[in-house]
């Protein structure tokens, strides 16, 4: 049997489990029982509880402890009883010894977790339960102690136990994280009675219990932010603003005023520059890992691949987006409740699962977005301007089926220009020009406020900044918090970067095969400039091998120039959810690898077949050679050239902006080669160094050059020269002597500095240089996209 123990200090009830000692100190030292009082010492005092006895040792404090008013010993164990009044210094901490026990029975233990968790909301009760029991365990599954209903907590998620005396919690799955005030608990960590541990939207302390922080909080709170972009210009003035949980909001402004800056600064895709804003009262900059996977947030643009079907699109976002261990099954569960949600299953006769997303209407495209984002079960979804492209009839059925998962506890923050989509909402927020805050409240008191006639009026008298400042903007009432540079908000690895990666090749894949029409022109490309090689060249010369290079880099970049760019909002919503750059990256590479080294041996094998069946005459034996070497260094070359247009695809923000680039980049890949003309000037020597075509056309006529001369070699048809000493010196074979494409037409004719490099393995490392600095490139390309 154990007994209670409380202790009472000012309005704060602290338990006192039986062997746990707690230490008294001044506030922000690490005490268990923190007192706000700068003549209390940082180790005040300890108090603990020996068996139902409860003992009290000051620690040589310089204020002293006082029982029953008279100051005890220092570093003395002094038993205290119920009627014992207890002073620290100027706080006096009441002991209550509480009637009721409490049994180890496993009777106590309650099968409905409801009926169990609302019992750890007792303030008191948690710790003598995990005190009597030895360690509680916190899960998805009935079976634990305190039951988190949720997707991103585990079956079996943490622990917290009583060990000598003291609280421990741990985490129990690597996957799904715990936070102890607000960080990961990454190892068994002890647990103070002042700290907070947080599972999902969960929070759990030893003197509150279990709370679930969406019922106890706002969805969104914003206090006092600002937003200053890098540029100076402030994108929002300091603002505030409360949203409760399950409100459907409009945010609506004139053009330009900061409406999708604001949306930002409250997902953490761009975060505030000042200020703070909690999300169901959790500081989103401090817990943006945990809070990323509760918020769903669908830009401007769609987040998803026109040529995948809507189940492969939805299938796809759950396995990049939920826990590795959920099933196929639960997936498809969830991919089937949301299509309902969303009223996306109305028509019995064709199942819109089956349906390419590419051959959907503009609605249907916007609620297949938003599908994605319900898979994670979000609390709190942003929207930037859904029913732009929508016409009056689908906005209707759209907005409808976003107010029913209002009603099922879903809060919506949805940006809009249509005056229309206040009918369905809760709550509007208007924005002012420069990012003023002009009202927050109710819809139908929107025009009162502004005692205008529609709403067309509102957006003039917003749209004029001497007006705003003068009646309207609602400022911050205080500026509670002060940042000096944008807040880093941590990026989190995914639960696994091998499934990440395989699950991202894998929809790559898809997202090729089923665009048809483009596979076929990427394989027409080879065939055709192929066919035209053979065709323009008569015999086998550093032309062909130069075309052949050029080939191979057009085929990269063209192949990889539109694969970033064309994707951004998916890319840049994936990416603040859990993508890895690098895995992002190795996935484009390895998808249009395979594309590129289909091409080659389609390309290779015309030019094959054309040299050597179409032979000069007297040299039958002059035909592009060895085939695979060919097709091996071809391929090299295109994969090298395909990181160079993932690196301008990347790099730039807009389709058309790469494809003017593209022409630019290509250029000197040409003019550098050494085969339009000699090269014999230094700076343009150093700068071929830096291109393709100038490895690629020396590595071809290397290969070549080679290959003649081990022919021969082997069928000993040699050729030898006497030199001018009247040494004889072997120069290779008949064949190679015709050819000599190297030395003759690179060396002599062409670039002076081949024989700086003269080795075909030099060529190779040259190619992997570029390639290293390219791809590092393409990194912080794609990192800065990270917060703009
Ligand atoms: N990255 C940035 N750097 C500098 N200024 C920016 C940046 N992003 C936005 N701005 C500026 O901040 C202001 C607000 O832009 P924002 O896109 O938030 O407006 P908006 O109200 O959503 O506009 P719209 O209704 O046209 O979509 C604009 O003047 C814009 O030029």
């Amino acid at each position: 049997m154990q007994q209670e123990v409380y202790l009472k200090i000012g309005a704060k009830t602290i338990a006192l489990a039986e062997n746990q000692k707690l230490l008294i100190g001044r506030k922000k030292h690490g005490a268990d029982i923190e007192i706000d009082d700068p003549s209390v010492g940082r180790k005040h005092a300890t108090i603990e509880n020996k068996a139902g006895k409860i003992y009290i040792k000051d620690l040589e404090s310089l204020n002293g402890t006082y029982v029953n008013d008279k100051r005890i010993e220092s570093n003395k164990l002094i038993e205290v009883s119920l009627k014992d009044k207890i002073k620290v210094v100027s706080e006096s901490i009441e002991i209550t010894l509480k009637k009721n026990t409490l049994t180890k029975d496993k009777s106590e233990k309650i099968s409905k977790k409801d009926d169990k968790n609302v019992e750890l909301n007792d303030a008191t009760g948690l710790k003598q339960k995990i005190t009597s029991k030895g360690f509680f365990n916190i899960g998805r599954l009935s079976e634990n102690d305190i039951v988190l209903d949720d997707r991103v907590v585990s079956r079996k998620h943490a622990k917290i136990s009583f060990e000598n005396g003291n609280f421990w919690i741990e985490n129990l799955r690597l996957k799904n994280k715990t936070y102890l005030n607000g960080h990961e608990v990454k190892e068994k960590t002890r647990l103070r009675d002042t700290d907070v541990i947080t599972i999902s939207f969960y929070s759990i302390d030893l003197l509150n219990g279990l709370k679930d922080l969406r019922k106890e909080h706002s969805a969104i709170e914003a206090i006092g932010i600002q937003k200053k972009y890098p540029n100076n210009k402030i994108g929002l003035q300091s603002l505030s603003l409360n949203i409760p949980q399950a409100t459907f909001v409009a945010l609506m402004g004139p053009s330009g005023c900061g409406k999708s800056t604001l949306l930002k600064c409250l997902n953490g895709d761009n975060p505030a520059t000042s200020g703070e804003v909690l999300i169901h009262g959790l500081s989103l900059e401090k817990n943006f890992n945990l809070i990323k996977k509760k918020i769903g947030y669908v830009p401007q643009d769609d987040i998803i691949h026109k040529e995948l079907t809507v189940y492969k699109t939805l299938f796809y976002a759950g396995k990049l987006r939920l826990p590795d261990d959920t099933s196929d099954e639960e997936i498809n569960n969830r991919i089937n409740r949301v299509i309902s949600s969303l009223n996306l299953d109305q028509d019995k006769e064709k199942d819109i699962r089956g349906i390419k997303v590419g051959s959907l209407s503009g609605g249907q495209r916007k609620r297949i977005s938003i599908a994605v984002e319900l898979l994670t079960e979000p609390t709190i979804l942003f929207l930037d301007e859904p029913t732009s492209p929508l016409d009056p009839e689908t906005i209707e059925s759209f907005l409808t089926s976003l107010r029913e998962l209002t009603k099922e506890g879903t809060t919506i923050v949805m940006v809009t220009h249509k005056p229309e989509d206040l009918n369905y909402v809760d709550q509007v927020i208007f924005l002012g020009v420069q990012g003023h805050l002009t009202f927050t409240g109710p819809a139908n008191s929107l025009i009162s406020k502004f005692e205008v006639n529609n709403i067309v009026e509102v957006y003039t008298k917003t749209s004029d900044l001497e007006q705003v400042l003068k009646n309207y903007y609602i400022k911050s009432p205080e500026v509670l918090y002060q940042k000096e540079s944008i807040p880093e908000i941590k990026r989190e690895k995914p639960d696994s970067l091998i499934l990440q990666l395989y699950w991202l090749i894998s929809r790559y894949f898809k997202i090729k095969i089923n665009d048809r029409e483009n596979l076929i022109l990427l394989f027409a490309q080879p065939l055709i400039i192929g066919g035209l090689v053979s065709l323009v060249f008569n015999e086998l010369s550093i032309g062909v091998f130069f075309m052949i290079a050029i080939s191979a880099v057009w085929f990269g970049v063209s192949n990889a120039s539109k694969e970033i760019v064309g994707e951004l909002a998916v890319y840049r919503r994936e990416r603040m959810y859990n993508l890895n750059i690098n895995t992002y990256i190795i996935s484009k590479c390895v998808v249009l690898s395979m594309i590129a080294l289909i091409q080659t041996i389609i390309f290779i094998s015309i030019v094959y077949l054309n040299f050597k069946i179409n032979t000069v005459e007297g040299h039958s034996d002059t035909f592009l050679r060895p085939f695979w070497q060919s097709v091996g260094f071809m391929f090299y070359l295109s994969f090298s050239a395909t990181l160079m247009g993932l690196f301008l695809s990347s790099y730039f923000n807009t389709t058309e902006k790469v494809m003017t680039v593209v022409p630019i980049a290509l250029m000197p890949q040409i003019m550098l080669a050494g085969v339009m003309t000699r090269i014999d000037n230094t700076l343009v020597e150093l700068l071929s160094f830096t291109t393709l075509g100038r490895w690629g056309t020396e590595g071809f006529a290397r290969i070549q050059d080679k290959s003649y001369l081990d022919a021969e070699m082997e069928s000993k048809s040699i050729l030898l020269e006497v030199t001018q000493g009247n040494d004889i010196k072997l120069v290779g074979s008949k064949a190679m002597k015709r050819l000599d494409l190297y030395n003759e037409n690179l060396v002599e004719n062409g670039t002076l500095i081949g024989s700086v490099f003269d080795s075909f393995s030099a060529n190779l490392l040259m190619i992997a240089a570029l390639n290293l600095v390219v791809y590092l490139l393409i990194y912080y390309a794609l990192k800065r996209k990270d917060s703009i």
